[in-house]
């Protein structure tokens, strides 16, 4: 291969201009992005960083092509962030006319080759589209953003639009996986859950649950988008892309989650008391938005109501500050990809054995189990930091520690330490609140004590029974550029 930097003289009008490649980032000397023909073709149209000196910097990341067109144009397509508040990234296609074709040819062989070093280039999708998640906004969030970051990565997809609840899943359990680079939904967490839940049913789930998965954020929770992208990119739709085009396989747990005769698997929470209450019964407020996750917990939290229930867990760590160094050395630690480890569906394991026996088994207590009978306001199992924007319910959360974060409001919390709680799930600093348990678990059992109520495992409602939860490492795989979620503990 050409050594850095890769070097090409092109023009842009009258002027000359310089393309500088260093296997970091490609550099543009000489142009000039503030005239509106530079972003000709961008969809939509491209922001201006032009320098006084006309120097622009975009990240190998931001690079999604390099495309020669009508005879003479070198067109490299981005997605970088517009300037002002949000850092949204956009897409962008800068023009310039070639000067020397086989020069141009060779540019582009030799970018191209570094910037889609590790992962495929032109990835096949399978897209799933809910056109009523969150308040209905999908099919033009597909259509206006991000169909055409995929056209111009050169990607292609077989779209499907799901037309009744648990299309999603039938869509899952008979894909032909080996068509298609990952299965992405335009939708929330439902829909996703779905696809894992139909992946995981299928007879070849061993290979099955190998697909990657990548969310693009069109619900009102999109729980695991803000936890791959952080409260500031969570709903931007072509962050979210960029990160599927230019993502490897991260992998991720799921939690077995036991009820009955049935088995779930879950990747976001399971919600017993108020947080199942937010969830799954504000469905008339799906007009607001993710809003209504907010309004309705603040006005739960002011009733104090509590939820007899008995919780049986078997602890690893219940102490915020060690779970909060525990979180950071892991966060340093070289990120593993889904094809570098193992897990445990393979074929010499072909189904998920529950390590601790499904709600139908007795608790051992050679296990270390912990049962407490009691009232909360609210307990949840978790796999995710966030749980929607403002909602950062188990900062300690990690993609593949093996272990679920049980997080506890109990009885008595009272108004004015409920709303400091409510106020610290915006930040993860609710875990440090004195009124509030918060741990990781190896499995945890609930057996609800009320006459009825709410259980929601991913925003599914689930028969008000007990169930009994316990996370299975590196299960699935989800399209990520980092390779882990983003921070959401302080260092
Ligand atoms: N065409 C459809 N008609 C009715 N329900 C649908 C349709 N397509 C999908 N669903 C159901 O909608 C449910 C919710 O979908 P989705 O997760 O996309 O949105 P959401 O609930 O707004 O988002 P979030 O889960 O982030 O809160 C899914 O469980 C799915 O079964």
């Amino acid at each position: 291969m050409a050594s850095f930097p890769f070097i090409l003289q092109v023009q842009q009008g009258q002027h000359q201009v310089e393309l500088s490649y260093n296997g970091q980032h490609l550099e543009f000397d000489g142009a000039d992005f503030d005239e509106p023909k530079q972003s000709s073709g961008c969809l939509p149209c491209g922001p201006s960083s032009a320098t006084a000196a006309g120097r622009r910097t975009i990240k190998t990341v931001e690079i999604l092509n390099v495309t020669i067109e009508d005879g003479n144009s070198l067109v490299v397509a981005v997605a970088s962030p517009k300037n002002g508040p949000t850092k949204e990234s956009v897409l962008e296609r800068l023009l310039f006319q070639v000067k020397d074709m086989p020069n141009a040819v060779q540019w582009q062989t030799n970018v191209l080759a570094h910037v889609y070093k590790d992962i495929k280039r032109g990835r096949h999708f399978k897209v799933l589209i809910n056109p009523f998640g969150g308040q209905g906004h999908a099919k033009r969030l597909w259509e206006n953003t991000a169909e055409p970051v995929f056209k111009a990565a050169g990607c292609t997809y077989d779209l499907t639009y799901t037309t009744h609840r648990y299309h999603a899943k039938e869509i899952a359990k008979d894909l032909n996986i080996r068509l298609y680079d990952a299965v992405l939904c335009v939708s929330g967490d439902g829909v996703l859950h779905e696809v894992i839940n139909g992946l995981m049913e299928r007879p070849d789930a061993v290979i099955a649950h190998k697909l990657p998965v990548g969310p693009i954020p069109g619900g009102s929770g999109n729980a695991l988008s803000f936890s791959l992208l952080g409260e500031d990119h969570g709903n931007h739709v072509t962050n979210a892309v960029l990160g599927i085009i230019k993502g490897r396989a991260m992998p991720v747990d799921l939690c077995s989650v036991t009820q009955g005769k049935e088995r779930y698997f879950s990747f976001v929470l399971q919600s017993f008391g108020l947080v199942a209450d937010v969830d799954l019964g504000t469905e008339d407020m799906r007009w607001m938005g993710e809003a209504r996750f907010t309004v309705s917990a603040l006005g739960k939290l002011l009733s104090q109501k509590t939820y007899p229930c008995e919780i049986s867990y078997i602890p690893v760590e219940t102490n915020a500050d060690k779970l909060r160094s525990a979180y950071n050395h892991h966060y340093n630690q070289p990120v593993v990809w889904a094809d570098q480890t193992h897990d445990e569906l393979d074929q010499a394991h072909p189904t998920i054995v529950d390590q601790f026996g499904g709600i139908n088994a007795p608790l051992q207590s050679s296990d270390g189990w912990v049962t407490e009978n009691d009232e909360v306001i609210t307990a949840v199992g978790g796999k995710l930091p966030w749980a929607s924007k403002g909602m950062m319910l188990n900062p300690a959360s990690s993609p593949n520690d093996g272990l679920v974060d049980l997080l506890i409001f109990p009885k008595g919390t009272g108004r004015i330490n409920g709303m400091q709680i409510m106020i610290g799930t915006d930040t993860g600093e609710h875990i440090y609140h004195e009124k509030v348990r918060y741990m990781k678990v190896k499995a945890f059992r609930l057996s609800p004590k009320g006459p009825s109520g709410y259980i929601s495992i991913d925003g599914e409602h689930t028969p008000w029974a007990p169930y009994q939860v316990e996370a299975h490492r590196g299960l699935i795989s989800v399209l990520s550029v980092d390779g882990r979620y983003a921070r959401s503990m302080r260092e």
